[in-house]
């Protein structure tokens, strides 16, 4: 596939850019403008970023735009469970590359997981993200070539709890077969709705598996992406 076929839904924007480094400069560019733009008018700003691979020079990019980071409140929206010093922690990947230069004073709601029984953790975890202001202000998404994103799985069992229209809370234990740790993730009702949302992707594959998730907008269930791929989307891909 590539990106001019695109079946994009209206409102839906693409960034696409050369290099996964021009690219990642361009999110960073386009956030940090949100961010400022956002702190005009309200005491903080309020920032859910992903884990995983892509965004890593997305986030050494944003760590070093001048803005008054000191009133950013910065989320992950999924984490693995294991301790924050583990190299699986996306709260150890936001550390190093993120919360650093001018981002270091960002305030980072943490998820306390890796301790004890996920099970018995989670209504302290939700407790946490409870002062957390919606609608978030920025979003930035990644994807699998599952169609997760978040730790939105297809093959969790808690997909449509977490999922369903009803669904109040901020956060939810995922234990997906086809994932070596267990993840707690934020929820439609965080993920959904933020002010600025941003899906960052970067190779080929990733770009199938976008072709794939817009062929079919209806089943959010097989591919959780889906319910994201909606007008107001900014899609920034590269390489
Ligand atoms: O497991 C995860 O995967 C997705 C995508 O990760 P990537 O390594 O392919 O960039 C990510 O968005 C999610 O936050 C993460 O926990």
């Amino acid at each position: 596939m590539k990106m001019s076929e695109l079946p994009l839904p209206q409102g839906v924007e693409l960034h696409d850019g050369p290099s996964p480094e021009q690219t990642a400069e361009a999110l960073a560019d386009d956030v940090a403008k949100v961010l400022r733009r956002r702190l005009k008018h309200a005491r903080n700003a309020t920032l859910v970023v992903s884990g995983g691979s892509t965004p890593v020079p997305f986030f050494q990019a944003l760590s070093g735009k001048t803005l008054d980071w000191g009133r950013v409140v910065v989320v992950l929206a999924d984490e693995r469970w294991v301790p924050d010093t583990h190299p699986d922690s996306n709260a150890a990947l936001l550390r190093a590359h993120l919360l650093q230069d001018c981002a270091a004073c960002a305030q980072f709601l943490q998820m306390e997981v890796g301790e004890g029984d996920p099970e018995t953790a989670l209504p302290a975890i939700e407790r946490q993200l409870a002062p957390l202001a919606l609608p978030v202000d920025v979003l930035v998404l990644g994807m699998g070539n599952d169609g997760h994103t978040a730790s939105l799985f297809p093959d969790a069992p808690e997909l449509a709890q977490a999922m369903a229209a009803d669904n109040e809370c901020r956060v939810a234990l995922m234990t997906p077969p086809s994932q070596s740790r267990k993840r707690i993730t934020l929820t439609p009702p965080v993920l959904a709705g933020a002010r600025f949302t941003a899906l960052h992707l970067k190779g080929q594959e990733k770009l199938d598996t976008l072709a794939t998730a817009l062929a079919d907008l209806d089943d959010p269930m097989a591919m959780p992406i889906r319910a994201f791929l909606k007008p107001g989307l900014e899609i920034y891909w590269s390489p």
